[in-house]
This record gives C-alpha cells, sequence and structure tokens, in this order.
C-alpha cells in the first residue's frame, strides 16, 4: 500500500514548508508516501464559492487513479485516538492495494461530487484547520501511526 496526501495550493509560509518536509522524510523511513499538490487555481475573485468548490473538484479528480481508496479529511468525519488511528493504518494496509489517498480540501470544503466519490471522511478535531495547517497536523499524525505500529518511543498514552 502506498499512502498519498492530495491537497490544494502551494504552502508558502516557510515554516509549514520546513516542517511539511521533515515529517515527509521520516515517514518515508515506514511506508511509501507522497504529497501532491495541486495547483491553486486562478481568478477566484470572479468565482462563487460552489464554483471555486467545483474547479477543485475536477482537479481532484483528474489526479485520483483507479483503485484508489478515497479517504476526506472534513472536521465533520470520523475522530480516532492516535492510537486508533495506528489501528486503522494497519487495518488499511490489508485491504487497500494500491493508493490509500487522504484528500485535503480547499476553503470552503469540498465539492458534492468529491464527497460521492470518496469512502470515508475522516476528522482531526471538530475544530476547523487552515487547509496549509491541517496538512502538517495530519503528516505529523501519521508518522506517530507508524511509530506506535513499530513500537517506538514518540508516543506516550
Ligand atoms: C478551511 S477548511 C474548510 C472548512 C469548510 N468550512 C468545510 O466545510 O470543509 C479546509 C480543509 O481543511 C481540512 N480540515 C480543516 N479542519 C479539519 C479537521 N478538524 N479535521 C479534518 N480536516 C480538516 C478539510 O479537508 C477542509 O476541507
Amino acid at each position: 500500500m502506498k499512502i498519498s496526501l492530495l491537497v490544494i495550493g502551494k504552502t508558502d509560509a516557510g515554516y509549514f514548508v520546513e516542517a511539511i518536509k521533515e515529517y515527509e522524510n521520516r515517514l518515508k523511513h515506514y511506508i511509501p508516501f507522497e504529497m501532491q499538490v495541486i495547483p491553486d487555481i486562478k481568478n477566484v475573485r470572479s468565482m462563487s464559492e460552489e464554483q471555486q468548490k467545483e474547479k477543485e473538484g475536477d482537479l481532484i479528480l483528474k489526479c485520483l487513479q483507479p483503485g484508489d481508496y478515497i479517504v476526506l479529511l472534513d472536521e465533520r468525519g470520523k475522530e480516532f485516538s492516535s492510537v486508533g488511528f495506528s489501528g486503522y493504518i494497519e487495518k488499511k494496509s490489508h485491504t487497500v492495494n494500491k493508493r490509500l489517498v487522504f484528500v485535503i480540501g480547499g476553503p470552503y470544503g469540498f465539492a458534492q461530487t468529491i464527497y460521492e466519490k470518496a469512502s470515508e471522511r475522516i476528522s482531526l478535531s471538530r475544530m476547523t484547520f487552515s487547509h496549509q495547517m491541517i496538512r502538517l497536523i495530519f503528516i505529523e499524525q501519521l508518522y506517530r501511526a507508524m511509530t506506535i505500529l513499530n513500537n517506538e518511543p514518540y508516543h506516550h498514552e
């Protein structure tokens, strides 16, 4: 199984870029991982929220491959503890043959087409984070999950 994180828009803040890179590098010791960045869409000012979500939705669909198992990161999704999330990743490693694709929405969330395409929704908190910040939080949680599965002393209950 390979894990992909599909995100919209380049991370422009240097402090996020550095921290994301750090956890990406750590993660790669445990599991094949890639972060796929969809470029920001242009002329958003002339679009309604709905039009922007649809446009982003079209770009997300273009990045998906046959056999992908799609999970949306969404504050209204299912919540886990870190240990629970490590168990979730382990189970998926037995059932997902190709890519386990986590998707982060744009500033207004996801288009209906993307909700329909996804198999699950996962929440990292009931609070809403920026679409930039949630990347780092997710990658750190994924790294934490891998250390839990490998009995390494990073996570403490
Ligand atoms: C600024 S939020 C969009 C919020 C928007 N109100 C919505 O309905 O989704 C941008 C993206 O960050 C992700 N996100 C933000 N907070 C999250 C959380 N607590 N759990 C999981 N994903 C979250 C989601 O993918 C969301 O689409």
